[in-house]
């Protein structure tokens, strides 16, 4: 198998088609450990789709196929026989619509570690504090962690689904636009969360929100069209983008 070294996340000509469709041409990224990239770029430009591709999420539609390398602690996911399970421990992701299980707020935090072997009890009360410690949402469940997840706010539910995606130690989280449900009080709490997080993960975020990912990343990916236009330091490409079609996208003239 060949390999390359990488710290991060790399992401090689990645094509990506619905049928005949070619919704992402060509696309080639690479994500520095601990920082926060933005996907950002006007609607059916293909955000959600490259994002997919990063952990192989994109198996699970039918008409969907990818080319192109996704590289990853020096293996290539879209190689033949990578196991998708490990692959999704490593590349962690929370979607715009919380979705915790039907399950209590501590199952739902368990779950995770346990399936991947740890059954000691006392072991997962420290998993469970720790990652809700860690999602901000410790002080908020500690005197009902045997409740429904479900009799959570929509934002405290994302916090969890945050914090469930860390229990299992991932390296990288992958974000879909994990704010846009919710109220500005909790949005805000979760882009708080991003940038501590950021301290131990690498984060992929996909925003239509401007001033978000302007907030919580440190560099930014203009997508349009199913290619990247433009990526470089956020600051940058809110201040002085190189190409005029990001100036056009991020002053708001189309998208
Ligand atoms: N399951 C699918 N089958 C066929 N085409 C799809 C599918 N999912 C997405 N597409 C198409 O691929 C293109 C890229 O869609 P994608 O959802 O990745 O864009 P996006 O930039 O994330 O859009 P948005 O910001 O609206 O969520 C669009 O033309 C879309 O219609």
């Amino acid at each position: 198998m060949q390999t390359v070294q990488t710290q991060g996340l790399s992401a090689k000509n990645v094509h990506v088609y619905y049928g005949e469709k070619e919704a992402i041409k060509g696309v080639s990224l690479d994500f520095a450990p601990r920082e926060v990239t933005a996907l950002i770029g006007p609607s059916g430009c293909g955000k959600s789709t490259f994002l997919r591709s990063l952990n192989r999420m994109n198996d699970t539609i039918d008409n969907a196929r990818v080319t192109g390398e996704i590289w990853i602690d020096g293996q290539n996911i879209n190689e033949p026989g990578v196991d998708v399970v490990l692959l999704r421990q490593k590349i962690g992701m929370v979607w715009q619509r919380p979705n915790p299980f039907h399950k209590s707020i501590y199952e739902n935090i368990a779950f995770g570690p346990r399936y991947h072997g740890i059954k000691n009890k006392k072991q997962l009360d420290h998993i469970v504090e720790d990652c809700l410690r860690k999602a901000a949402l410790w002080d908020e469940t500690k005197d009902r962690l045997h409740n429904s997840a479900l009799a959570l706010s929509g934002g405290q539910q994302q916090r969890l689904c945050i914090a469930r995606s860390i229990a299992v130690q991932p390296k990288i989280i992958l974000m879909d636009e994990p704010a846009s449900a919710l109220d500005p009080v909790s949005t805000a709490k979760v882009e708080e969360l991003i940038s501590e997080l950021k301290q131990d993960y690498t984060i992929v975020i996909v925003t239509h929100n401007m001033h978000q990912a302007a907030r919580v990343s440190d560099k930014t990916a203009f997508f349009y069209m199913g290619k990247v236009v433009e990526y470089d330091r956020t600051d940058k490409i809110f201040t002085n983008p190189s190409e005029k079609a990001t100036n056009d996208y991020i002053s708001g003239r189309f998208g």
